[in-house]
């Protein structure tokens, strides 16, 4: 798979504070790709480096492998803070102003602002916008150079929950469309519904990367119940499913041994005879996986 983006090393100091050390990251093209991180853990201190709006103390990166910077910029569209447009102009007399500078021809104008479902909206002023309006209006002026990678540092910020829904639609139909996608957030919930792989950062560092998909994997927590608890609990100690295993008011957790499935575990208990009222297989969220990160890198 081809990579557009690979930092290397890539540190950033504002005096005695390390913003950004010693960054390591790829992303490959196509993906949806979160950072992640607790506030100040150098998510926009990041994206500002990528995009040349802030220079780096050492280490490098590279766009399109290596393309020259000049061209770089053409193929990428960011949304780095909160949109800045004039107030009593319209969308459509905005997104004029920004194809000037960007020198692209303003027949993109109408096709961006269908594209974020603002079309009929084009002639209102941007003062008269809700928040979501706004955001998804920054949007489509990112999008009007037809640009490749979209870089959004926190898209939902501020959005009702409705808001968040049709930035999170519009992001994913753009990683449809074959775009990479590269993200700060720290909603993590917004992060594990969009993104297809995810970095969490730490007070600068990289303490994770991994694929999204890779956390459904791990379904061994599971939670059982039946009506009959001391069968369950004399199946559970006898048979070789559970690793571990201890009861929690009525129900019993467990971690089933590796490669057990679930299938295989619940098949021998209808085969004992043992009808259960309840099976919850707990997956491992981000939420989790974020937390228990930061932990374990805090006890370091
Ligand atoms: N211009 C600056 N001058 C001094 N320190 C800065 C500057 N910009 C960022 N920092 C510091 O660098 C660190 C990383 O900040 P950054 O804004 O990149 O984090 P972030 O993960 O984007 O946080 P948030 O989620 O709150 O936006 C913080 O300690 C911050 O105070």
């Amino acid at each position: 798979m081809e990579n557009v983006l690979e930092i290397n090393s890539l540190t950033k100091k504002f005096g005695k504070i390390t913003a950004v050390d010693s960054l390591d990251l790829t992303v490959e093209k196509g993906s949806v790709f979160g950072i992640l991180g607790p506030n100040g853990s150098g998510k926009s201190t990041t994206l500002g480096m990528l995009l040349g709006v802030v220079n780096p103390a050492s280490g490098s990166f590279k766009w399109f492998q290596g393309e020259q910077t000049h061209k770089v910029r053409r193929r990428i569209g960011a949304i780095l803070e909160s949109p800045c447009f004039y107030h009593y102009l319209s969308a459509e007399n905005n997104l004029k102003v920004v194809a000037e500078i960007k020198q692209v021809d303003t027949s993109r104008i109408d096709v961006v602002l269908d594209r974020v479902g603002l079309l009929s909206r084009k002639n209102d002023p941007f003062k008269n916008y809700s928040l979501g309006m706004k955001q998804r209006l920054a949007i489509a002026s990112a999008l009007l150079s037809n640009p490749e990678v979209m870089i959004l540092d926190e898209p939902t910020n501020g959005l009702d929950p409705q808001g968040i829904a049709d930035i999170r639609d519009l992001i994913i139909d753009l990683a449809n469309e074959g775009r990479t996608i590269i993200l700060a957030s720290h909603l993590l919930d917004e992060v594990q519904r969009i993104c297809t792989d995810f970095a969490v950062l730490r007070l600068g560092k990289k303490i994770f990367q991994g694929k999204v998909a890779d956390l459904d994997q791990d379904k061994t927590n599971v939670e059982v119940g039946s009506d009959d608890p001391e069968k369950l609990a004399a199946f559970l100690s006898d048979s070789h499913f559970a690793a571990s295993f201890r009861k929690e008011g009525s129900n019993f957790k467990l971690a089933l041994k590796p490669g057990i499935e679930i299938t295989d575990f619940h098949r021998a208990l209808i085969a004992s005879g043992i009808v259960l009222n309840r099976l919850q297989i707990n997956t491992n969220t981000l939420e989790q996986k974020f937390l228990q990160l930061l932990k374990s890198e805090s006890n370091a």
